[in-house]
């Protein structure tokens, strides 16, 4: 069991805490993926866990046994935690070999088949063991850098945007090795990410925080599905906003009225419009019109910029398509209709 246990955590560097009594549950063998804007204490959580920041209240328990605490504190090397930095970190003065073996215990640290096994965890072959980590890609290096934190055996290991400086197939590749080796290892982890993408497709649980405060912590597809607000809506994939006012099953819209996915309390709300929600057809065959804008073309699919004059207030609303393969024809100043699929979310005011 090496599940960990934040429990109304506050912790930051001078008289302002950075997080505001903060709980936080990672299952044994799960991983989570922490998102949040630039400065909201990500990097500070994974500190309190590994043991660089003391909190000034609360605690932190792995697998049961208190590591951080009223009248507890476990030194860092202690609580079986791997830590890998953004940068790798790596000493540039030693091979792939002697920064790997530099986790081993120091009996076995002349060990090479162990040094081996490990890079094999990681999906490096063994003729990198005598490299430096100059003759090593970013990707290579932050494969090293989980290496040698696996190196400890260590039941809980927290990656701190590992994969941020990497390019979009080295970052695939890596994060996928990554995710095979935590695996491997049954290892608990905690990975701090900007990339919406990762923290769905990556982890098991995402948490989100703002404020120093989670705002919303559960499986990717809740999370997405049922953002408990329009910051996690906008945390979690692109997000149209726009005012509404909800009559409790349904809302009305600068779009249209739509049915409520789950029920809103009366009033002025927040609607959640996806953009993959929103389906252009020909003239005159949705729910309503619009003039189609910019055309971002991705290859798999576009987004496209739709404009819709609201009949009521004479306001021009913005929104955002995301559209398959067809899309990118759309041209700008063409007109389109457009249908909502499936009921939409709103937020209350
Ligand atoms: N050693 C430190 N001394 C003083 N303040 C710090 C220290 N480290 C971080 N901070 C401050 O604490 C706050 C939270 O920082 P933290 O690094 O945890 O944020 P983050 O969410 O990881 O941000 P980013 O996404 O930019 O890495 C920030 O306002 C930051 O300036």
């Amino acid at each position: 069991m090496s599940d960990v246990e934040v429990s109304g955590v506050t912790a930051g560097y001078g008289r302002q805490p950075v997080l505001h009594e903060i709980d936080l549950r990672v299952p044994t063998g799960t991983t989570t993926a922490v998102l949040g804007d630039s400065g909201s204490g990500k990097s500070t959580l994974l500190k309190v866990i590994a043991g660089f920041v003391a909190p000034i209240g609360g605690s932190v328990a792995i697998g049961g046994r208190t590591v951080v605490g009223p009248g507890v504190h476990v030194a860092p090397e202690r609580r079986g935690v791997g830590y890998v930095r953004q940068d790798g970190g790596l000493f540039p003065h030693l091979t792939v070999a002697g920064n790997v073996a530099f986790g081993l215990p120091f009996p076995r640290r002349r060990h090479r088949p162990k040094v081996l096994e490990l890079l094999d965890l990681v999906g490096l072959p063994a003729e990198m063991a005598d490299r430096t980590p100059d003759q090593l890609s970013g990707g290579q290096q932050q494969r090293v850098a989980l290496a040698r934190a696996l190196a400890l055996e260590p039941s809980v290991v927290l990656l701190d945007e590992p994969f941020s400086a990497l390019d979009t197939a080295l970052r695939e590749a890596t994060r996928e090795a990554t995710g095979k080796a935590l695996r491997a290892a049954r290892a608990t982890a905690l990975l701090v990410t900007h990339d919406q993408q990762e923290a769905l497709s990556f982890a098991d649980e995402v948490a989100i925080l703002r404020d120093g405060r989670f705002r919303q912590v559960a499986a990717p597809r809740v999370a997405y599905e049922s953002p408990a607000d329009a910051h996690v809506a906008g945390s979690l994939g692109d997000a149209v906003l726009l005012p509404g006012e909800s009559s409790g099953r349904s809302v009305n819209s600068p779009l249209g009225e739509f049915p409520l996915a789950e029920e809103v309390r009366a009033g002025g709300c927040q609607v959640l419009f996806r953009p993959e929600q929103l389906a252009v057809g020909p003239a005159g065959a949705g729910m309503f019109d619009a003039e189609v804008g910019r055309v971002v073309y991705f290859g798999h699919d576009a987004l496209v910029e739709l404009d819709h004059l609201d009949p009521r207030t004479q306001i021009l609303v913005r929104v955002r398509a995301r559209v398959l393969g067809s899309g990118a024809s759309l041209t700008r100043g063409e007109r389109v209709s457009v249908r909502v699929l499936g009921p939409v979310r709103a937020f209350p005011l």
